[in-house]
């Protein structure tokens, strides 16, 4: 039968991106812990905290290899840092989390499949865990089942989405990715030209997007955009769906005077962009 397939348009961002109360302070708007970032692949994780960071969030926490350390705070002193080789000192950070962001960058070696059990084993009912990049690599190669009690947000490319649904890019048609999706019980963002989310028995098809995406980088940020909004917005689909849509919105307007849009830039649009665009 034939899915309708809803349109993600810029109605989401007022629905979303509430008026700040003036009585508020930074555990209003989330603690977010972003672990990832191996020797090779730190560009990732601080790609991804920026993000976070720049769309609002209350605390940000970077759980990532120590070699990393003073390049994220050349970038973003704002993040705090934990050696991701301290699992004692990250466990209660962990834990605390309101947003927990796992896989920019993360590897796939055994000591990064080690910390992804760990993760999934201390996830709780109250969290709501996105699973990027290489997470969701290795939970496809080990079969790994998704913490049963967290809000778990996959936000796969289509290469990332066929090793963790079996469905071959070829065939990732409306239909077969929302009965995975909800076979996995999760948000599921499949990214492509047209990035479509899977949530609340709904599709949702993105109407923005441009080529000049197509860079590494790009799907870090996102993953680090859907953290900081989850963690400030109630709704957690509704969440995604903004982070979704302001991703390619932002990268739309940079891409009027630019050939690639580095993802950087579109974490430095986000402080104006969403008080242009916040509910009135
Ligand atoms: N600066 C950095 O540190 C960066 C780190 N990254 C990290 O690198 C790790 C590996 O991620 P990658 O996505 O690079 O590698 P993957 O091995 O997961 O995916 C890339 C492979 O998938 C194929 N593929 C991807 N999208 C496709 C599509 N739409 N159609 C057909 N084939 C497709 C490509 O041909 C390539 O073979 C992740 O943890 C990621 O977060 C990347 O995000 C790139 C930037
Ligand atoms: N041609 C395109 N048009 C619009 N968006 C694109 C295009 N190519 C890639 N993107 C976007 O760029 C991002 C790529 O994600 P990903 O492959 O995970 O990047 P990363 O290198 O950060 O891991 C996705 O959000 C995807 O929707
Ligand atoms: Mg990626």
């Amino acid at each position: 039968m034939m899915i309708n397939v809803k349109k993600i348009t810029s109605q989401i961002l007022t629905d979303v991106i509430r008026k700040r109360p003036a009585d508020s302070f930074k555990g209003t708007y989330g603690k977010i812990a972003l672990i990832g970032g191996s020797q090779n692949f730190g560009g990732a994780i601080i790609m991804a905290s920026l993000a976070a960071v720049y769309s609002g969030a209350g605390l940000v926490t970077t759980i990532t290899d120590p070699s990393n350390q003073t390049s994220l705070h050349d970038w973003l002193p704002e993040a705090m840092f934990v050696d991701w080789n301290n699992f004692d000192q990250a466990e209660p950070i962990i834990k605390s989390a309101d947003v927990v962001v796992i896989g920019p960058g993360l590897g796939t070696d055994p000591s990064a499949l080690t910390l992804l059990t760990k993760v999934f084993r201390i996830a709780g009912s109250e969290q709501k865990l996105v699973i990027d990049g290489s997470a969701l690599t290795l939970l496809a190669a080990n079969n790994l089942p998704l913490p049963k009690d967290s809000t778990n947000i996959l936000t796969p490319h289509q290469m990332e989405w066929q090793r963790v649904s079996g469905i071959k890019i070829a065939d990732q048609t409306p239909e077969k990715n929302q009965a995975a999706a909800k076979q996995l019980h999760a948000i599921v963002v499949v990214k492509s030209h047209r990035t479509q989310v899977y949530a609340d028995n709904h599709v949702y098809e993105n109407t923005g997007g441009t080529p000049a995406q197509a860079t590494g980088g790009m799907g870090d940020t996102l993953a680090g955009m859907v953290g900081g909004f989850a963690a400030q917005f109630k709704n957690p689909q509704k969440a995604v769906l903004a982070a979704v849509y302001s991703h390619s919105a932002i990268a739309d307007k940079l891409a009027e005077k630019q050939y690639v849009v580095l993802p950087h830039q579109i974490s430095e649009a986000l402080p104006k962009f969403m008080y242009k665009h916040q509910a009135k």
